[in-house]
Parts: structure tokens; C-alpha cells; sequence
């Protein structure tokens, strides 16, 4: 348990935000209890290791080994298999965790989009099935690669028109959401008239009006600026309910993601836990670079 729970302990520590010292405080231990515990030196009790799970909000089982339990699945990806031209999935296999936040990793045309697709609905496995434990039309959000906004609109009245259509809509709302992500100057622009960044920064808005119990979200971040990066991450942090993400912004996934999916010739290639792999000292990057090239 110890290699996995140190590093559990340190990612979780960091996603509440708490330093070692808040967190001492709050279990009534020295810090530098807890940084043992983060170093691999000591384990804590097991009255500790509860009360950790309960103020980190997680099972006690992913707290000790980043695995999930059963009781939390919201979507299974059962033999999944896909042909375009040629083959793009085979036999795919993924189970979906309530909190999950999963970065699906893999070279370009490897297939993310289309396994992303398939669990949307958008495109028919031609073997397999998605199991979703949930209400799509209620509990899905997605923010496409491609931008899906109506080019005619001005920015305010896409807004509320996805607020009504997903009957979240009051005029103070429209406006929060559109100040929250920085549209404030652009609101009475028409949408074609919006640089690339800028739409992103709207679709994502908009993929974020309701509360879903799965968000996916295919390269959130391309085109943004810097400042509308650092924005999003730390919005999606917040975000409850799982995530699946395709992204290659790595210097994020260490901080954002609880794991990591690696798609390579048509099969996940890895399915690892982002705090298993810090306890091999390795970086999502590191790991990536490793696996990407040598598994296959
Ligand atoms: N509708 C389609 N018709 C024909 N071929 C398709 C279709 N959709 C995807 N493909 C092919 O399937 C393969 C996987 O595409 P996909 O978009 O899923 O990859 P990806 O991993 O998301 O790539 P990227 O990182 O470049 O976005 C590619 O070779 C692509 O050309």
C-alpha cells in the first residue's frame, strides 16, 4: 500500500489545496507526520487514514490504492471495436469512475476523438457497447474538438439560448458565466467575428452551464492564451462529477488527473493511476515518452 498511498496522499493534499501544515491541523499531528507519510518513512493509523479520506472526499480504498471500487461506476466501454477505413479500436475496454478525471493520451489519429465519440453516441461501434449508469441527456456534457456554435449568434445570446435549452436560464447567470470566462468585452459580438482562443473559451463556457455527472472535453485548451489555460484548469478542478480529457498539455495532467489512458494501435496500451505513477518518481511526460514508444 505504501508506495501508492504516499503518493495518493501528496496529489489529493495538493488538489484540496492544503499545505502539510493545514492538513496536520486537521488530523491534530505534527507536519512533519505528514510528510513521512507523503515521504514513504510512516504509515498513519487507521483512525487517521479515515479521517484522511474524509476530509480529502475520498473511499478510503482509492485513498490507500488509487483503484476505484465498483459501487462508484458511472460507464463501462465493453469490446468496442471501430473500422473507418482501417481499423481504429479493437476490443477496447474502460470503466468510468464517479471523480475520475482521466487524460486520454496517444499520438495523433491513434483514435481518442473516435473512443470519445463512441461513448457520446456519435459514433456506432461496429462491435461492443458503452454501458452508461446515468441519464445522458441529463448527466453528459461534452465540449467537441471541432467548435459547435451557431456563427450568427452574439455571444450573449448563445449563452442564454444553451441556458434555456439545458433550462438553466436567468439573466444574472448569463452573466456570470460570461464574466467567469472573461467574454465580458466580446458579449455583443457575433460569434464569427471571435478569435479561435475566444471561441474556445465560449464552448467550454458552455459545455459548463449544467452540473454533469461526466464532462469530456476533446483538447480543451488548443488556441487558448497562457492566462485562459491556467483559467480552465483550475475551473475543471472544481468541476464536479468525472472528467475524460484529451489533451496533450502535460504539464497539467500531473496536477489535474487521477489517471491517465493511453491509446496505442487500436487498444489502451496503459490504464494507470497518476499517483501510482509518481511513486515511481516519473512525470505523466516521463511516462508518456516511455510508454508511448515501447509498448505495442
Ligand atoms: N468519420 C471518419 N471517417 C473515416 N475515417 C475516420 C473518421 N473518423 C476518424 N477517422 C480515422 O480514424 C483514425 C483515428 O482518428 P481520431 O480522430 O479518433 O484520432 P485522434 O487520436 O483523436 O487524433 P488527433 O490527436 O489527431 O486528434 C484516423 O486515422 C482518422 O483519419
Amino acid at each position: 500500500m505504501k508506495n501508492v498511498f504516499k503518493s495518493q496522499l501528496s496529489l489529493l493534499r495538493q488538489k484540496k489545496r492544503l499545505s502539510q501544515e493545514a492538513l496536520a491541523q486537521k488530523l491534530y499531528v505534527s507536519r512533519q507526520s505528514v510528510s513521512k507519510w507523503e515521504h514513504g518513512e510512516a504509515e498513519p493509523d487507521i483512525d487517521k487514514l479515515i479521517a484522511l479520506a474524509e476530509i480529502l472526499a475520498v473511499d478510503l480504498d482509492f485513498l490507500l490504492s488509487g483503484q476505484q471500487s465498483n459501487d462508484d461506476l458511472i460507464m463501462q466501454v465493453q469490446k468496442i471495436s471501430k473500422k473507418f477505413k482501417k481499423t481504429v479500436l479493437k476490443d477496447i475496454n474502460l470503466s468510468v469512475y464517479g471523480r475520475d478525471r482521466i487524460a486520454l493520451l496517444g499520438a495523433n489519429g491513434s483514435g481518442k476523438t473516435t473512443i470519445v465519440n463512441t461513448i457520446v453516441g456519435l459514433v456506432k461501434p461496429d462491435n461492443g457497447q458503452v454501458k452508461r449508469f446515468f441519464n445522458p441527456s441529463a448527466d453528459l456534457s461534452v465540449m467537441p474538438q471541432k467548435n459547435v456554435l451557431i456563427e450568427s449568434l452574439k455571444v450573449r445570446e448563445h449563452v442564454t439560448l444553451s441556458t434555456q435549452i439545458q433550462r438553466q436560464y436567468s439573466p444574472t447567470f448569463v452573466t456570470e458565466m460570461i464574466k467567469k470566462f472573461n467574454l465580458n468585452e466580446q458579449s455583443q459580438v457575433i460569434i464569427s467575428q471571435l478569435s479561435g482562443g475566444q471561441r474556445r473559451r465560449l464552448a467550454l463556457l458552455i459545455s459548463l452551464l449544467k452540473p454533469a455527472k461526466l464532462l469530456i472535453l476533446d483538447e480543451p485548451t488548443v488556441g487558448m492564451d497562457l492566462e485562459s489555460i491556467d483559467f480552465f484548469w483550475h475551473y475543471l478542478d472544481h468541476v464536479g462529477g468525472s472528467v475524460i480529457t484529451i489533451t496533450h498539455d502535460f504539464n497539467q495532467i500531473d496536477h489535474y488527473f487521477t489517471r491517465v489512458v493511453l491509446l496505442k494501435d487500436g487498444v489502451i496500451a496503459k490504464d494507470e493511476s497518476v499517483a501510482a505513477i509518481h511513486a515511481n518518481n516519473q512525470t505523466i511526460e516521463q511516462w508518456y515518452r516511455v510508454n508511448n514508444q515501447a509498448v505495442g
